[in-house]
């Protein structure tokens, strides 16, 4: 994937002297450089040896981190694998095997033992990946996010205990806290730390660093290195947060906003969200296509939704309706105007199922390019009849997300991104850097 120059716009590094948040990250930040050096691996007498004994990987130590995402559409592990060449010189991400199942684990929220199931077929994968003389070596570790946030706090645990018992019952090393529900300031920032990581920007000491957005289905991430003081001044003390790397306390925005993902902001926009819902009762909305009825299952829940049968649809009065949803309850920084983002997860399958990008290159879009294709499908819904009846709804509330939610231009570049160098660009990463270093494995 090539990255846009235009997005590599310069920063300021925003070195800050306290460190209220003094974490993670002497791993990340000092072992930035060489990231990916496969390219000159494979020798010509590789074959010949067992791995362990092959004279090229005579010094080579490979160890794994095993992280889950308990996400609310779906859990995924991810499977990471790093080099150590020798001890003087500092471990390499080297891949990543990554797979998924749906649905997420919330949607067992009364079910609680069929959740773990889910969870122990993905980690039965890593059983195959990782070789037997290093299972007990490699933690594994899974985080849950707005989906488990959003239920009781007894079914939550219940599902988190289950979870427990499955890693507690497989070979590999199960730190304490091993399963637990992430916050969400934590979410944007490792994010952030990831995809900067990957696209090499935070090496050296002049970083240009790019900030994130990430949409989930029940919640949505805003995190970037303010440049100017006044975005410090101005924005909530709980939206910054700092760290330290290469003896630098950095401090980021951040901000999860709960409830403001896709699906829960389907839910929000058909008047669903956190109100009992009646046996039968029916929603409906000008985003939908007019004759359309069915039911969607979110969250454990059914809901019954539908068109506007007798009234208005289209773009003009489904903005309308998403814009109740967005209008004033986000917090608006100045400076992210005129900047740049990465932006995934549902920003990115939206646009990709929409042919604004190729959905395996990614690409780089403008905040008018989604309200462009949200006028085309909701103005002409029986001609997108065939993909999901939510592609108006969605569409939409990006845009209004975006425009009114955070403030962002009609120009405001976008990256749509969802692998750099083939890794992921998701949280875990991050989270795995974190989760080695504080378990000193690597050193
Ligand atoms: N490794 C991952 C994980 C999620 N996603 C995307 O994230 C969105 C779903 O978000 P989610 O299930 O993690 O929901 P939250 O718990 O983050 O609100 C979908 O668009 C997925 O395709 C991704 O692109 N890559
Ligand atoms: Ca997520």
């Amino acid at each position: 994937m090539t990255v846009d120059p235009r997005l590599t716009a310069s920063s300021d590094p925003g070195r800050m002297t306290s460190s209220r948040l003094p974490i993670l990250l002497a791993l990340v930040f000092s072992s930035l450089f060489p990231v990916f050096s496969h390219s000159n691996r494979e020798m010509w007498f590789q074959d010949l040896f067992p791995p362990n004994t092959c004279p090229i990987n005579a010094k080579t130590n490979t160890f794994y981190g095993i992280m889950f995402d308990a996400g609310s559409t779906g859990t995924r592990i991810h499977i990471y694998t790093f080099v150590q060449k020798s001890p003087e010189i500092l471990p390499e991400l080297e891949g990543e095997i990554f797979e998924s199942v749906k649905p997420g684990l919330s949607a067992y929220a009364d079910q609680p033992e069929k959740g773990a199931e889910s969870v122990k077929r993905l980690l039965d994968m890593a059983i195959d990946a990782v070789p037997p003389h290093l299972w007990k070596k490699t933690p594994v570790v899974l985080k849950a996010t707005a989906g488990l946030r959003l239920l009781s706090e007894e079914k939550a645990q219940a599902l988190l205990s289950e979870v427990k018992e499955v890693f507690e019952e497989s070979p590999f090393l199960v730190p304490e806290d091993s399963v637990s529900i992430m916050d969400g300031s934590y979410e944007g920032i490792l994010a952030w730390i990831t995809v900067n990581f990957l696209t090499g920007q935070l090496a050296g000491h002049n970083q240009h660093t790019t900030g994130t957005l990430d949409l989930g289905g029940a919640s949505t991430q805003i995190t970037f290195l303010p440049r100017f003081e006044e975005t410090l001044k101005e924005s909530p003390r709980d939206f910054l947060t700092s760290f330290e790397m290469f003896n630098s306390t950095y401090k980021l925005y951040t901000h999860s906003y709960l409830g403001f993902g896709l699906k829960a902001a389907r839910l929000a926009t058909l008047g669903a969200l956190n109100t009992e819902v009646a046996d039968g009762q029916m929603f409906r909305s000008s985003c939908l296509p007019k004759q359309l009825e069915a039911e969607w299952h979110f969250g454990g829940v059914k809901y019954r939704y539908g068109g506007n049968k007798e009234g208005e649809t289209g773009f003009k009065p489904c903005y309308l309706e998403v814009l109740k949803v967005v209008k004033g309850k986000l917090h608006q920084p100045d400076e992210i105007r005129g900047s740049s983002f990465y932006a995934f997860s549902y920003y990115y399958d939206r646009a990709a199922d929409t042919n604004l990008i190729d959905y395996e290159q990614g690409g780089v879009l403008e905040v008018r390019d989604f309200e462009r294709k949200a006028k085309e499908v909701c103005d002409n819904m029986e001609r997108f009849s065939s993909a999901s009846p939510f592609l108006c709804m969605d569409l939409t509330y990006i845009t209004a997300l975006l425009k009114e939610g955070f403030g962002f231009r009609d120009n405001t570049l976008l990256q749509l991104t969802k692998k750099v160098n083939n890794i992921e660009t998701s949280w875990t990463l991050g989270a795995t850097f974190h989760l080695l270093q504080s378990l000193g494995i690597t050193y």
